[in-house]
């Protein structure tokens, strides 16, 4: 099909990580098509006005892509890149995740002005970050650990490491990767000691359910060995009916016609932490997901996350 003169316009949130991917989208799209016009919209979201409320209690679902949402209802946009990880399970009428992305690094990095990596903390010191997540996970493996909130886009939490305010920070290698600051990670942290957010390193492209040319437009940027391993992990944080800020991680690989999946449910202190996990054919990886979650519940993933929705 050619599209000649076709023009796609991406909404786009204005951070740096956010405006990086809309350009990494856009140039993609003009490296697959020659003849196409690709544009950015860029927009504000409730997620970035509302920045000194902790996201728990702003019940964070979709608090990041309402505005895009609404503005490719309206017409004014086509398409809008997304984060997979801030992504809400379920989407407004007439739009779909159409395409994602082959994912960057999916860890989380430990960065710090002074310390290389976490077992080099000493007793007490403060580490900052916002997910429950990666909370839980720490505080089990260094109680000593003091936690602080840890709120902003990626170039704010550094500006924060660097004013003293902590020891150390954890972010998403991927984001620090995209914006071309991959000598800030001290540390990489592997999936054993924190286990990623479901679609954490991985681009979603959402679309207009009955917009057909923008859709073969997105085909090329399709990565199927991606879609697989964030289908499984999301089908996992659906079933827990996580939303984006939960104390669940999870975690998919994929090798030849197998997908292994874990998952984690943590109690935000850290004094518990359930884990589990699963193999079988790619074919099923969205069933494996909602079994992996299954098992979690049956292992009290279902009073830990009563307490945390309880609590927010
Ligand atoms: N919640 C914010 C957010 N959403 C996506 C990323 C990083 C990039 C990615 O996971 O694709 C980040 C920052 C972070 O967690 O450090």
């Amino acid at each position: 099909m050619t599209n000649t003169n076709k023009l796609v316009r991406i909404a786009t949130r204005k951070s740096a990580l956010a405006l990086w991917q809309a350009e990494f989208v856009k140039a993609q799209l003009e490296h697959f098509h020659k003849d196409i016009t690709v544009e950015l919209v860029p927009m504000s979201t409730q997620g970035d006005i509302i920045l000194d409320t902790p996201l728990a209690k702003i019940g964070g679902k979709g608090l990041f892509v309402k505005e895009l949402e609404q503005a490719m209802l309206d017409g004014r946009a086509d398409i809008a890149v997304h984060s997979m990880k801030d992504v809400p399970v379920d989407f407004p009428e007439g739009l779909a995740l159409h395409t994602i992305c082959e994912r960057e690094d999916p860890r989380d990095a430990f960065v710090s002005n002074t310390y290389a990596d976490i077992a080099q903390l000493p007793q007490g010191a403060i580490v900052g970050t916002s997910s429950l997540r990666r909370q839980c996970q720490i505080r089990a493996l260094r109680p000593d650990l003091e936690i602080r909130d840890l709120r902003g886009n990626v170039n704010t939490r550094l500006a924060k490491l660097d004013d003293g305010q902590y020891d150390a920070i954890i972010l998403a290698a991927a984001g620090l990767i995209r914006l071309d600051m991959h000598e800030r990670i001290k540390a990489f942290i592997e999936p054993e000691v924190s286990l990623p957010a479901n679609g954490q390193g991985a681009v979603g492209i959402e679309c207009r359910i009955d917009d057909e040319a923008t859709k073969a437009l997105l085909a090329p940027l399709e990565h199927s060995e991606t879609r697989i391993r964030v289908n499984a992990e999301r089908a996992m944080n659906r079933r827990l009916e996580g939303g984006c800020q939960v104390p669940i991680g999870a975690y998919a690989l994929v090798d030849g016609e197998q997908v292994h999946l874990r998952g984690l449910v943590g109690a935000i202190d850290g004094s518990e932490i359930l884990r589990a996990d699963i193999s079988g054919n790619t074919i099923d990886a969205e069933a494996l997901g909602v079994q992996l979650a299954e098992q979690l519940l049956a292992l009290g993933a279902d009073k830990i996350l009563a307490d945390v929705y309880r609590d927010a």
